[in-house]
């Protein structure tokens, strides 16, 4: 296939905001055109929020998200083209991630909130939905599919490499010196408890610029304690969300600091730690399962990356592996909309009928073709039937 347009959209386990990408990408080359990206309508932010835990009416609330999330994409991508003066025409396909609001591989299921047909209707662009799927049909975590396309940008012969999104929950990519995956998991929470101490606490999103963090020290007693959550001892491959890491986590501290027993600072501060160490302990984990000679890079990248104070952390802690640190924007790629760049790709491999290989990171027991096609009536799926 010659090179093509695609765009991903992607709204990642902070539900912070909707991000889009319009990638041309052939056999052989990647290229990434234009991004954008929308905030959540404050009623749609606060639904998807409730939605991510058990309550009433939930078979009623959860179409309407659907609608609501479509309408967003739809948004998202028109707004996208208009920049990038394009018209929705010469899109291949839109690539959406919907909005995860429960993941339970164990049980075989990772939900999406999405509605592909609506995002088709109203931009009249081919829509690819519902990525996670075939990969759980196939006894796969469903999760994380990244690393292919971590690999696609960052790999490199004669370097070990370790590619880390820090988003809500953070993912590693392990890339072997001759530029293959050796594997790919969650590693446990990057700003999910970190944004919901600044909501709670400080009424604000995030803390920019780790501003309130940084005055802070780290708490042993506290770090030991969130170093005790099962997740992180449990053996790759291996996927998590909110199921594991929320509010239940950090429930005794919120109330310290509500009485105030515990500095926000020191609370900010001793959760960022937590972040590198539930990294930098599965980095010792790879590390020692592959016989990994000392040395390498990581690559950081997710809103996290922007994160000053979670920066510094990780370069003074990977140099107990000799490990130097970068982050994306050192390779030219924008932190912000990689995943949305990879939902670009995972369309461009669907119409392309190719199925990725990332069993060594979901643990499925063969490759599947990801996603489901939502044809837009005179989109390129009807154009090439006829
Ligand atoms: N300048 C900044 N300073 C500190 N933190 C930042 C900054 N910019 C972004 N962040 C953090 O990054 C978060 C958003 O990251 P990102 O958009 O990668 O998340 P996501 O898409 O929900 O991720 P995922 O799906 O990978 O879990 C914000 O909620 C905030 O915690
Ligand atoms: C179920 C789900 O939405 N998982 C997300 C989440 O956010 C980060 C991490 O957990 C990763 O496993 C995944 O997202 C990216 C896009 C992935 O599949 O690689």
């Amino acid at each position: 296939m010659s090179d093509k347009l695609f765009i991903g959209v992607m709204s990642g386990t902070s539900i912070d905001s909707l991000d889009a990408a319009l990638c041309r990408i052939s056999q052989n080359s990647f290229k990434l055109i234009a991004s954008h990206t929308i905030k959540w309508d404050e009623s749609v932010h606060t639904l998807l929020h409730s939605l991510c835990s058990s309550s009433s009416d939930e078979i009623e609330k959860m179409p309407l998200a659907c609608n609501s999330i479509a309408e967003h994409e739809a948004r998202v991508v028109t707004e996208l083209l208009d920049k990038a003066n394009i018209s929705a025409d010469k899109i291949c396909a839109i690539g959406t991630h919907g909005q995860t609001v429960r993941h339970r591989p164990e049980q075989n299921f990772s939900l999406q909130l999405d509605n592909g047909p609506m995002v088709a209707a109203i931009t009249g662009i081919d829509t690819i939905v519902n990525f996670r799927a075939a990969d759980l049909a196939n006894a796969g975590q469903g999760a994380p599919l990244t690393p292919i396309f971590h690999k696609l940008l960052l790999s490199k012969q004669g370097v070990n490499r370790f590619v880390l999104n820090l988003g809500g929950i953070s993912n590693i990519t392990a890339l072997d010196n001759k530029g293959g995956i050796l594997c790919g998991f969650d590693c446990g929470p990057a700003n999910t408890l970190l944004d919901l101490c600044c909501r709670e606490i400080l009424h604000l999103d995030y803390d920019a610029d780790a501003k309130v963090s940084s005055q802070g020290h780290v708490v042993d007693s506290i770090l030991n304690e969130l170093l005790q959550n099962s997740y992180l001892s449990k053996p790759f491959p291996k996927s998590t969300g909110r199921e594991d890491f929320n509010r239940n986590c950090i429930a005794p501290y919120l109330d310290m600091c509500k009485a105030g027993k515990l500095a926000i600072e020191d609370l900010l501060y001793t959760l960022s730690v937590y972040t590198v160490k539930c990294v930098s302990l599965h980095i010792e984990a790879i590390v020692n399962k592959y016989k990994l000679e000392r040395g390498g890079e990581l690559v950081l990248c997710g809103g996290g990356a922007l994160n000053p104070l979670i920066v510094r952390l990780f370069e003074k802690s990977m140099l107990d592996f000799d490990i130097k640190t970068y982050i994306s924007q050192d390779f030219g790629i924008d932190a912000s909309y990689l995943e949305a760049q990879a939902f670009a790709y995972f369309a461009y491999l669907f119409v392309s009928g190719i199925a990725p290989d990332i069993k060594d990171c979901t643990g499925a027991t063969r490759p599947s073709i990801l996603g489901c096609l939502c044809p837009a009536t005179d989109g390129c799926y009807s154009s090439r039937l006829k």
